[in-house]
């Protein structure tokens, strides 16, 4: 069955979050050196490419990475055309039918450069939360790499959707996906303490 990859590439130069850790990958111990194998290590930020957030990423008090359900990151998922928006509202959601459906993926194609990080996105708005909740939604994505403006101290909308019990899913890549209903599966890497975790995030088509 066809899969769709929707997640960023992990690669040494790539666009990070202003003044988080680089992405590094290097092999640190060549099969010249150890005889047999290369063996890579990694650097990077939990909040690096395609990735979720635990809500302890803003709240102490949150659920580290390890706790959350996984089934939240499998199953169906509607993606919607949000193209052309400064921010997200209920508003923009009163004729979309989400009858039956718990993942939603915003498509807003407002990330033009990929080889530099979003200056500004488009964020959500404050009544978004309580509507999504009311219309059993449990997981929201987007191909942004926040849900608040990039600039916000606040967080108001990672703190919104949470008090709603809905999980976040950041930068996924929606550039080549058709507006529609998929199979999303999206799973964090088992991190005891993560405040986040990149995921492979896939779509296949239903
Ligand atoms: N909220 C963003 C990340 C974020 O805010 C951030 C990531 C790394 C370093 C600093 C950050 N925010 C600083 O205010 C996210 O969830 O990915
Ligand atoms: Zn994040
Ligand atoms: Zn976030």
């Amino acid at each position: 069955m066809k899969i769709i990859d929707i997640s960023r590439r992990l690669e040494n130069g790539m666009p990070v979050w202003p003044g988080d850790t680089p992405f590094h990958y290097e092999v640190s111990w060549s099969k010249a050196e150890s005889g047999s194998v290369n063996v890579g290590s990694l650097s990077l930020s939990a909040h690096t490419g395609t990735h979720v957030d635990a809500p302890f990423h803003f709240d102490d008090a949150g659920k580290r990475i390890i706790e959350l359900d996984l089934e939240l990151y499998i199953g169906p998922a509607r993606v919607l055309d949000m193209t052309g928006k400064d921010s997200i509202g209920a508003k923009d959601l009163e004729n979309v039918d989400l009858e039956g459906i718990q993942r939603v993926l915003f498509r807003t194609l407002s990330w033009k450069n990929d080889a530099e990080f979003p200056e500004k996105i488009p964020h959500l708005e404050a009544d978004l939360g309580p509507f999504l909740a009311k219309s059993g939604i449990r997981l929201i994505g987007v191909d942004v790499p926040s849900v608040d403006p990039i600039d916000s101290k606040d967080l108001h909308a990672h703190h919104s959707l949470n008090e709603n019990g809905i999980h976040i899913l950041e930068s996924v890549l929606l550039d080549e996906v058709e507006p529609g209903d998929y199979e999303l599966i999206a799973l964090p890497l088992p991190l005891v303490e993560g405040d986040g975790s990149p995921v492979r995030a896939i779509l296949r088509p239903i």
